[in-house]
Formats: structure tokens, C-alpha cells, sequence
């Protein structure tokens, strides 16, 4: 049997008195499709942010690759990583915003190549190649040299996307990346993912409040309730027959609204 590419054992994660992850466990296979569903403030933004390395955690252990990134001391005290560590075990996973986070005084290529030209050494013609094939990946070939403020919202997510890509990373995380878009440019931006779901062997963990698109694009579904997962299973499992009652509450509620 072949280990998990992602391991959290026992992750606790707090903000002074809030415990936000509580002693969570959680395995990705590789190449699994995984969404993140719960309700606000469950703990499910925090998953993806330690995992990136944004946030350190307070206790547990996050593997990737087999790689713990985390560090104990010899008295069992959690050293946080360093900073050049960080940026290396980043280039392994591609995280998306909601909010985009593109820079305003770069191009959709400036945006998607800048970073990665930087960290893996790239030059400019090697480096404009990858941004012009990335960019097509997600639709944008003709918005090239279009600034921030000349693209839809959907648009500017497109080139996020294209830019957490630029690495290639084996694992991709999706933060909630349609909940600033109007209706009609979410459906552009959950194409773009579909597609990269099925045309590329990456790892997805997705954040999301869509239930539909979490119902059709996953593997498998993790229901957050207070910083644990409480159930987690199947589309058809969670969507079709939820079997905690908190998970039952939430999508009647979630239904209900729709
Ligand atoms: N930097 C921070 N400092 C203090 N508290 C924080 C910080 N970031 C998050 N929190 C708190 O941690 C809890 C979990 O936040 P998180 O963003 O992970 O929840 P979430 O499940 O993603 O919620 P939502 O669906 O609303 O985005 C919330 O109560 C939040 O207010």
C-alpha cells in the first residue's frame, strides 16, 4: 500500500483562547480530489493555510511526501520552519485566493511568471514560454498583456490559477476561489478547475461553500464542524446520506438557502 501523499496526525491549531484545528487527522492519496465543506469559522481556511505554510500550528504533524513540515526539539517542543524552508516546501503546492491577489502594476503574464521565474532560476524567453502555455491552460491567451484592472473578476482568478500552476506543483489548494465572483464568472473559473482535474495528476484540496460543484468535482468530502473533521466520505456518501447530525443540519440549511 502506498502512503498517504498528505498526513495531518493530531494538527492543533490556536489564535490566543480559540482552538481553530483541534487535534485533526486527515489523509490525501495522491491525485485525490478532496473538498472541504462546514460551516463558517469551522477551521477550513485555517487546513489549507498551515498546510501552505502561512500559519505555523501549535501541535501534531503535517506531512508531505513523507516530508514532516514541522520540527520537533529534543525536548518535544514544535520549532516553527524557517523561512527558506517554507519557500521550499512551497513550490510543491499552488495555493488560490478568493481575492485574487494579483499584482496591479503587472500584466496576466507579469503575474503568472514573475514569482516562479525568480525561485526557479528561469530565463525571460524560458520563463515567458511557461506563462504563455499556463495562460492558455485557463483560456486568457488573448489577455496576455491585459493589466488586472482590465480583466472580469473571473478573469483575474484565471490568471491566479495559471500563476499557482507555474511551478508545478503536485498539490493544488483552492480557497473558497469563486466567493467573490459574481454568478456568472463562477462558472468560468469551476470549468478551469475541472479541466485541470482531469487533464493533470495534481492533488486538490478545495475549500468551498459551492455544494454542487463539491458534490460533482470530489473524490471525497470532509464535513468541518469546530476545528475537526466530523464526517467525511463520498459525494454520494455526504451529499446522499449524511450521517452525523451536525452535517445532516448543515446541508438542510445550505438547500434550504439555495
Ligand atoms: N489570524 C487570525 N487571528 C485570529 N483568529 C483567526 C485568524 N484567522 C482565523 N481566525 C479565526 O479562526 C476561526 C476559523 O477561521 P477559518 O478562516 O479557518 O474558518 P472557515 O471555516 O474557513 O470560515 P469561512 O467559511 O467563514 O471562511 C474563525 O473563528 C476565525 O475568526
Amino acid at each position: 500500500m502506498t502512503s498517504p501523499l498528505i498526513r495531518f496526525r493530531g494538527v492543533t491549531k490556536r489564535y490566543g483562547p480559540l482552538t481553530v484545528l483541534d487535534n485533526l487527522d486527515l489523509d490525501v492519496e495522491r491525485n485525490e480530489k478532496v473538498a472541504i465543506i462546514g460551516p463558517s469559522g469551522s477551521g477550513k481556511s485555517t487546513l489549507l493555510r498551515v498546510l501552505m505554510m502561512l500559519e505555523n500550528i501549535d501541535d501534531g504533524v503535517i506531512e508531505v511526501g513523507g516530508e514532516p513540515l514541522t520540527h520537533m526539539d529534543r525536548n518535544g517542543t514544535l520549532v516553527p520552519a524557517s523561512e527558506s524552508y517554507k519557500r521550499n516546501g512551497r513550490r510543491n503546492i499552488g495555493m488560490v485566493f478568493q481575492n485574487f491577489n494579483l499584482f496591479p502594476h503587472m500584466t496576466a503574464l507579469e503575474n503568472a511568471i514573475e514569482a516562479p521565474r525568480k525561485t526557479l532560476g528561469l530565463t525571460k524567453q524560458a520563463a515567458t514560454e511557461r506563462g504563455v502555455e499556463l495562460l492558455d491552460m485557463v483560456g486568457l491567451s488573448d489577455k496576455l498583456d491585459h493589466y488586472p484592472s482590465q480583466l472580469s473578476g473571473g478573469q483575474q482568478q484565471r490568471v491566479a490559477i495559471a500563476r499557482a500552476l507555474a511551478m508545478r506543483p503536485q498539490v493544488m489548494l483552492f480557497d473558497e476561489v469563486t466567493s467573490a465572483l459574481d454568478p456568472e464568472l463562477c462558472s468560468e473559473v469551476l470549468n478551469v478547475i475541472r479541466r485541470l482535474s482531469d487533464k493533470h495528476d495534481l492533488t486538490m484540496l478545495m475549500v468551498t461553500h459551492q455544494m454542487g460543484f463539491a458534490r460533482e468535482f470530489a473524490d471525497r468530502v470532509c464535513f468541518f464542524s469546530e476545528g475537526k473533521i466530523a464526517e467525511q466520505g463520498t459525494s454520494e456518501e455526504i451529499f446522499g446520506s449524511p450521517k452525523h447530525e451536525r452535517t445532516q443540519a448543515f446541508l438542510s440549511a445550505v438547500m434550504d438557502a439555495a
